[in-house]
């Protein structure tokens, strides 16, 4: 699905109110509706329950007063709380504020006390989280943060109208502190607040109604896309009955070194369960054997290393032979630190004219040297970095990187004309014509050794089958976390094992062809 910035969905209100002549009046009412019908649906099985809505002084309260009369008028015992003075109230939020009854409105206005609001609190089975929306422009404080910490102590279920109140649309962080819903009702699309930690921890369930937007500023406004399993099932390709080894590529994969024997492995068997037709392991010769015995469908080539145990230059006449006729190619699980070895990744880049994925040593090898990936190469690079790997190739900070995953991914792939996918709690994934992704699988239970080795695997297989760039790295950012949402159903997310996934990669790919099935 798409996702928006809160600035856009503002825009897409104001096109559809100024362009198309919708009264701003007839969305509020709209999504006022589509609110009250998310909640008679979730909480009302049991009959009218006593809900609060406690109301901020913007649309996004005027929202509120839509469900609190909504809900009222079907028998629910329904008292608003405004934090605002009335006359602080206008517009069309002012309009619903007033066909309200009196006598179920309190106004706690900024500076007052909030000590009914505990009370109303206490009395209430449901709380509507009508405090703010996309207009939340700086650190919550005051009467509101106070207000959203005594609906944390209710402990009583909380339906956030738009957006948690507090939760940044644009970034999804915490602005001071945050209400936590069970369940959040956002308009036309999701924001990236939505599906960006830790917003997307205070959502709850999330569901997007239609408010009544065009459906073409819906399809012409920017957004990014969110890879969820409908997502990644429309990427992936059912296998021709008539196909054979030669139609899903040959993979290389260039890795190894004394001690990272594990990582090659696991690129190369990841591969290999992630539907390449053939699969070749480059390592040094010294470590052949030991790798002969990790694999098995793959096939190793042994390259002369002195005996040291690790790649330098007298192995690239060797792998140029082993490049060429081949389909894809990983460069860099596990291939050291090692001086010899990083001068032979960038004399390598050069020869390499098929799709490309550089990875953890391979990344570590150009860090230092990022214009060597705007060679003359045709074809297809990709970056699989975590955030410390980004920062280095982008010659700034971890902390940097994380406080602005897309932009940095998003402009270092069109400087550079690669693609990206910035690992971590939800993968940025970047091309160099300005595509971005967000990946929606995966899970805490991914954050141990030798995971990275396993993406790269499946991205370069994808790569191998033919799939486009982009799709490719979404497909393969998506199949790996969902393997690992596999396994975690299966026992939990503590010792969670990068082999783990690797086994359950096919039926991660199963469940998406299923799915697929049904689209
Ligand atoms: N198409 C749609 O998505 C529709 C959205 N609607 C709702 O409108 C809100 C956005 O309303 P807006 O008036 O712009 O702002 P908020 O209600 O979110 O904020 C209220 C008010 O709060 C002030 N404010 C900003 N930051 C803070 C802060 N840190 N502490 C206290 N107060 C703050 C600021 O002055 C704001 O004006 C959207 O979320 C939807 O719920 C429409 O109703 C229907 C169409
Ligand atoms: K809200």
């Amino acid at each position: 699905m798409k996702v928006v910035s809160g600035e856009t969905m503002q825009r897409m209100d104001r096109r559809a109110i100024d362009e198309f002549g919708i009264p701003g009046l007839v969305l509020m009412e709209n999504a006022g509706r589509g609110c009250a019908d998310a909640i008679r649906e979730m909480f009302g099985r049991d009959g009218c329950i006593p809900v609060l809505v406690v109301a901020g002084k913007g649309n996004n309260g005027g929202d509120g007063y839509v469900i609190a009369r909504l809900l009222a008028g079907e028998g629910w015992p329904v008292h608003t709380v405004v934090l605002a003075r009335k006359d602080e109230i206008g517009g069309d939020a002012r309009e619903n504020l007033d066909r309200l009854d009196p006598s179920t409105v309190s106004y706690l206005p900024a500076g007052g006390t909030l000590s009914s609001l505990t009370a109303r609190l206490d009395a209430a089975a449901l709380v509507v989280d009508a405090l703010l929306g996309t207009g939340l422009k700086n650190e919550v404080q005051g009467a509101y943060a106070e207000a959203i910490r005594h609906i944390a102590a209710s402990a009583r279920p909380v339906v956030s109208v738009d957006i948690p109140s507090g939760i940044d649309a644009a970034t999804g962080k915490v602005l001071g502190v945050a209400v936590t819903a069970s369940l959040t009702v956002t308009f036309a699309l999701a924001k990236y607040g939505h599906v960006l930690y830790p917003g997307a921890l205070h959502c709850g369930r999330l569901r997007v109604v239609n408010i009544g937007i065009p459906e073409s500023v819906a399809r012409e406004a920017d957004g990014i896309l969110y890879v969820d399993a409908a997502e990644a099932a429309a990427v992936v390709k059912r296998r021709d009955p008539c196909s054979h080894k030669g139609s899903f590529g040959h993979s290389l994969v260039i890795a190894g070194s004394v001690g990272k024997t594990g990582a090659a492995a696991m690129a190369a068997n990841s591969a290999v369960r992630s539907g390449a037709g053939l699969v070749s392991l480059a390592v040094p010769a010294s470590l052949n054997a030991i790798l002969e015995l990790k694999t098995t469908e793959a096939m190793t080539i042994p390259l002369a290393d002195g005996g040291v145990g690790f790649l330098g230059d007298e192995s690239l006449v060797p792998l140029r032979d082993a490049i060429r006729g081949r389909d894809a190619i990983a460069l860099g699980p596990g291939l050291s630190w090692q001086p010899a070895t990083a001068a032979l990744v960038r004399h390598l880049l050069a020869d390499i004219m098929v799709p490309l994925v550089l990875d953890a040593d391979g990344l570590n090898a150009i860090s230092e040297q990022t214009e060597l990936l705007k060679g003359a190469r045709p074809d297809t690079v990709v970056l699989t970095p975590h955030p410390g790997e980004m920062a280095r190739l982008a010659g700034t900070t971890t902390a940097a990187v994380e406080a602005d995953r897309i932009g940095v991914a998003r402009d270092f792939a069109a400087q550079f004309g690669v693609y990206l996918i910035l690992k971590g709690a939800r993968s940025v994934i970047a091309a160099p014509d300005g595509r971005i992704a967000l990946n929606g699988s995966g899970n805490p239970g991914m954050a141990s050794g030798g995971m990275g080795d396993v993406l790269t695997g499946v991205v370069t297989a994808l790569l191998g089958q033919g799939y486009e760039p982009f799709d490719a790295c979404i497909l393969g950012a998506f199949v790996h976390g969902h393997a690992a949402d596999l396994v975690a159903a299966d026992k939990g997310e503590t010792g969670m094992s990068a082999l783990d996934v690797q086994e359950r990669l096919p039926y991660a790919f199963n469940s998406l062809i299923r799915l697929k099935g049904e689209q």
